[in-house]
């Protein structure tokens, strides 16, 4: 009996793409006949009828014009991690194309990257790592002192599936809880989290230690938290980010930190990623830096592949999709 053709799967490259996530292989090529964008070019008469769906990975290919207008009968497009700054809804909508992202399968690691660095950043994890490794400073550093983290006051801004699961943990270090959301999330208050509402963000930003970002990116929260927001914060608090570079000010960031407008701050974005080396973020010893790990583990790359193959078979079959994006 003849095996049913699978359904074409365009991706960036092997190297890049399949170099990563090497493990997944089979299972991509258990539903797909995967192409790169470099077979895709060099043959596009014949396979631009058959792609059926992109799997992006690292915001790779880019989806622009072109690319659309030459694949007629593309269905989907599946991006993997939550954030879809880097895509042009409107423009894919308009071609009849759906598409998706993969938020449930990220929002753990993430979390898990947003604690970490608001741990570092009190507990001057770094700084004690550079020490106790330095063969120049004296060993035994009993005048570093940190911040408590047990009892401190936690501000969410952006209580989507990140942030939900960053108070989950922060919970667990018996912080308190504000956030701050488009819109207010009764039922994550009564459930695990007893997390408090800030329908104004000066008011999370004023009472909070640290404060978290945990938004998407768009119109509305781009530079979001700029010289006026930081001045609202308390000199003693600590900004972490784990969503987009450009939620924040960085020139505005840059001189707060230099005037001891807040404390610290430790970020896992910036922009642009990575930072130019003679940045002055890359001078500062009140920054943590980490280069966007937030879903960077080896269980939660694999969990990206799963949400997003199981997007794409839906769209295929015209199903709803697990975690469709729509245009505005
Ligand atoms: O940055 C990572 C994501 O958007 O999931």
């Amino acid at each position: 009996m003849e095996e049913p053709e699978l359904p074409v799967l365009l991706v960036d490259e092997v190297g890049g793409l399949l170099g990563v996530l090497e493990a997944h292989l089979p299972f991509l090529k258990k539903h797909f006949h995967l192409i790169t964008m470099k077979e895709f070019l060099e043959n596009k008469a014949c396979l631009s009828i058959k792609v059926e769906a992109i799997y992006m990975w690292w915001h790779r290919p880019v989806i622009d014009h072109e690319l659309l207008k030459s694949l007629p009968n593309l269905k989907v497009v599946a991006s993997s991690g939550v954030g879809v700054d880097h895509l042009d809804l409107k423009l894919i909508a308009g071609f009849g194309v759906r598409m998706a992202n993969t938020p449930h399968a990220v929002c753990s690691s993430t979390a898990d990257i947003g604690v970490a660095l608001l741990l570092a950043a009190a507990r001057r994890l770094v700084e004690g790592c550079q020490v106790a490794t330095s063969p120049d400073t004296e060993y035994f550093p009993c005048n570093m002192l940190g911040d408590d983290v047990t009892g401190a006051t936690l501000g969410i801004i952006g209580m989507g599936s990140i942030g939900y699961k960053i108070a989950l943990r922060a919970r667990a270090f018996e912080m308190k809880i504000l956030y701050h959301n488009r819109n207010r999330r009764k039922e994550d208050e009564e459930l695990a989290v007893s997390a408090c509402y800030c329908g104004k963000i000066e008011d999370l930003l004023q009472q909070s230690d640290f404060v978290m970002l945990a938004v998407s990116l768009t119109p509305q929260t781009y530079k979001l938290i700029g010289k006026k927001e930081l001045e609202l914060m308390k000199p003693t608090a600590t900004l972490i980010n784990i969503s987009r570079g450009s939620v924040v000010d960085q020139d505005a960031l840059v001189e707060a930190l230099q005037t001891g407008v807040i404390k610290g701050t430790a970020l896992d974005v910036t922009y642009p990623e990575p930072l130019p080396r003679d940045h002055p973020l890359l001078k500062l010893r009140n920054v943590i830096l980490t280069p966007h790990l937030g879903s960077r583990t080896h269980k939660t790359t694999y969990m990206i592949t799963e949400e997003a193959v199981e997007n794409i078979l839906a769209a295929l079959h015209g199903l709803p999709m697990p975690s469709e994006v729509f245009s505005d």
